[in-house]
């Protein structure tokens, strides 16, 4: 049994995959908040893990957390290379770049072979990345994620308050304080993802991370763009399985 292991800055997302499944196919998957992690090992235990990929980008001490409690010693941290599963990695330092962004990319073009595409991965951090239709991973925007842009200004003014994040836009225009830090923080998310598909001429576009679900439904692109749960899980998977995808392409 294969765990696959997405760590990242707010959340550890994992899944359980029998030995040749396609990608995205899971027996169990689930996510828990940093503060949660001890309870990971008892989700794990009665799998008969027997190897283990790992995207991490929350630090050297989270990895030895999550090394103590993988249950086998077959573990592989994953990372950004110049090449990988005829992905080419176009940042000038290709181990530079986030793995999790690097598996997301992957895991994007197994879905969507052939498309120029952008894959915005919505967390604590937003980023927003192109793959080119011959598989070149071109770059990207990094930006504040939709709770880290709200708690900004809350912590950084005098007079504003702590939103709730909502999946509806307020008007543009609001007419009052929560819904104005709402319309603007979800306006720069997607302004962002929809300038990056522009300035791509990109021909598909996959949301992902746990913020998606309040940005994609405020999207306004000329082009397909659907959420991806798990992209990074995803893109890890694709990785150690030629097996045919099972979700339906872009
Ligand atoms: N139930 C939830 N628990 C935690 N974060 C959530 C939840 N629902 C939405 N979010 C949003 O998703 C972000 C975490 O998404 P995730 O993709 O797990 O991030 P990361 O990969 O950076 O850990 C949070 O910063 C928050 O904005
Ligand atoms: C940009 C990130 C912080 C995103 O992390 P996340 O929001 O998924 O927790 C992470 O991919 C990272 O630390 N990247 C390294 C720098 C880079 O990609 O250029
Ligand atoms: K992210």
């Amino acid at each position: 049994m294969l765990l696959l292991i997405d760590a990242g800055n707010t959340r550890i997302k994992w899944a359980l995959a029998e030995d040749g499944a396609a990608p995205g196919t899971w027996l169990a998957s689930g996510a828990v908040a940093h503060a949660d992690l001890n309870h990971l090992p008892a989700s794990w235990a009665r799998h008969g893990v027997t190897r283990a990929l790992v995207s991490n980008v929350a630090g050297s001490k989270l990895h030895d957390q999550l090394q103590l409690m993988i249950p086998t010693t077959a573990i592989s941290w994953f990372a950004s290379t110049a090449q990988l599963a005829g992905m080419r990695n176009a940042y000038r330092n290709p181990s530079q770049l986030g793995c999790d962004r690097f598996a997301a990319a992957l895991g994007a073009r197994a879905l969507a072979p052939g498309q120029a595409l952008i894959v915005a991965t919505c967390g604590t951090a937003t980023t927003i990345d192109a793959v080119s239709a011959d598989g070149m991973f071109l770059g990207g925007m990094i930006l504040p994620g939709l709770g880290l842009m709200a708690t900004s200004l809350a912590r950084n003014t005098a007079q504003l308050p702590q939103v709730a994040p909502g999946a509806t836009l307020p008007a543009g225009f609001a007419d009052n304080t929560a819904d104005a830090i709402l319309s603007g923080c979800l306006s720069a998310q997607a302004g962002a993802i929809e300038r990056a598909c522009a300035l791509h001429g990109a021909s598909a576009c996959i949301v992902s991370g746990g913020a998606a679900q309040y940005i994609a439904p405020v999207l306004r692109l000329p082009i397909e763009h659907r959420i991806v749960d798990n992209i990074v899980l995803i893109g890890l998977h694709s990785t150690v399985t030629s097996s045919p995808l099972q979700d339906s392409p872009c």
